[in-house]
């Protein structure tokens, strides 16, 4: 029997359903994380479903998981409403090269999600983000290019190369000038923790297949991708990836309080890990930004079981009662896919 529907809601309800029934295939759209190993990245991942939770993103989250990712780990990660999905692992081929990290070398594995051509286009997020605040209009934007933010140059992790060495950081490019003696000035080069792409068999294989004949270097993955992409990468603004060095190297380009996905990468930010005892994590702004993740992290409202079960979305659940009263009338198919993450 059809639910009762309130009229003065059907207007509403009646303008949203067609746009979810009509979407269609080739549109279609999800978040992306990597997670690797039996360690604590899972509490990274089930903060980051929350958070895409808490922000309403319209999109699911899908888990790309190497085989080392424990069951009771993946199950974490569906009761949260992700989609685990496995990858194989990706290795370099071998040479001497010292990655910045030892762990990096891992990281090559994200390139599987290029296969995940179920999706028309992705919005990969590493796991040590959080997203703060809605961030679905970047899937409308343009296709044809690769979105992401630009890093910064100033850390130590940077120290063996030549931007490093001579102190150029992308994010001032004219406090010390890019010396001629040099060469040409490299091309912008982004952070890869996070990023919107399009899935593709074709992109994928070839990103396989020059990975082959590519000698391995510091940044692993992120340098890879940089060359591979940097005829069609196209810069977006700090907000969508604020790596924490920025708040002490470039405090003039980001305000914390407007960025909508933070990434915690330097070393000892980890919220999960976090001591406040290493270089710059005693700072004020990096503790409330830990905090905030924490919030979300403990929020248990934002779990993903009870989320339909508050009414505050009132809306939403008149339009799925209104799906299924359709479905049972056999207008549509009426399946009961996890949302948002
Ligand atoms: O043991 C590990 C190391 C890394 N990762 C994944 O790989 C990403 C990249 O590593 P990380 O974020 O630690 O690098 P950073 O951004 O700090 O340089 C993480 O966010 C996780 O998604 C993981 O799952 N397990
Ligand atoms: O495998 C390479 C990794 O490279 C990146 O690391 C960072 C970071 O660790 C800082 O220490 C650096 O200062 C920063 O510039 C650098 O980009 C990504 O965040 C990560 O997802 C992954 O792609
Ligand atoms: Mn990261």
């Amino acid at each position: 029997m059809a639910p009762y529907i309130p009229s003065s809601k059907a207007v509403t309800v009646t303008a949203k359903v067609p746009t979810l029934i009509r979407a269609p295939a080739t549109s279609k759209r999800a978040y992306v994380t990597f997670l690797a190993g039996d360690g604590d990245y899972i509490k990274g991942v089930v903060g980051l479903a929350k958070g895409l939770r808490k922000v309403k993103s319209k999109y699911p989250l899908i888990v790309a998981v190497l085989p080392d990712v424990p069951e009771d780990h993946r199950k974490i990660l569906l009761d949260q409403g992700c989609i685990v999905k496995e990858i194989e692992p990706v290795y370099p081929p071998e040479n001497q090269t010292q990655f910045a990290m030892a762990y990096y070398v891992i990281n090559y594995s994200k390139l599987r999600i290029w296969k995940f051509v179920e999706y028309s286009k992705m919005i990969y997020l590493d796991g040590d983000i959080q997203v703060f605040d809605n961030i679905d209009h970047l899937f409308d934007m343009e296709d044809g290019y690769f979105y992401a933010v630009m890093d910064c140059f100033c850390e130590k992790t940077w120290s063996h190369s030549p931007q490093y060495k001579i102190g150029y950081c992308q994010q001032c490019p004219n406090k010390v000038q890019w010396p001629a003696q040099l060469g040409p000035k490299p091309p912008l080069y982004f952070n890869a923790g996070m990023f919107v792409y399009e899935p593709s068999l074709t992109v994928y294989n070839e990103l396989l297949a020059t990975l082959k004949v590519t000698p391995p270097t510091p940044f692993a993955e992120q340098d890879y991708l940089n060359m591979f992409f940097k005829d069609i990468y196209k810069p977006i603004p700090p907000i969508y990836n604020m790596v924490m060095a920025m708040l002490w190297r470039h405090p003039e380009n980001i305000d914390p309080e407007k960025a909508k996905v933070v990434h915690y990468c330097a070393a000892g930010s980890k919220p999960w890990r976090f001591t406040g005892k290493e270089e710059n994590m005693d700072r004020e702004d990096i503790k409330k930004l830990v905090a905030k993740w924490w919030d979300i992290y403990n929020d248990k409202s934002l779990d993903y079981a009870r989320v339909g079960e508050a009414d505050d979305n009132e809306d939403e659940q008149i339009g799925l009662a209104l799906l299924a009263a359709m479905a049972e009338a056999g207008f549509v198919h009426y399946i009961n896919a996890p949302s948002a993450a």
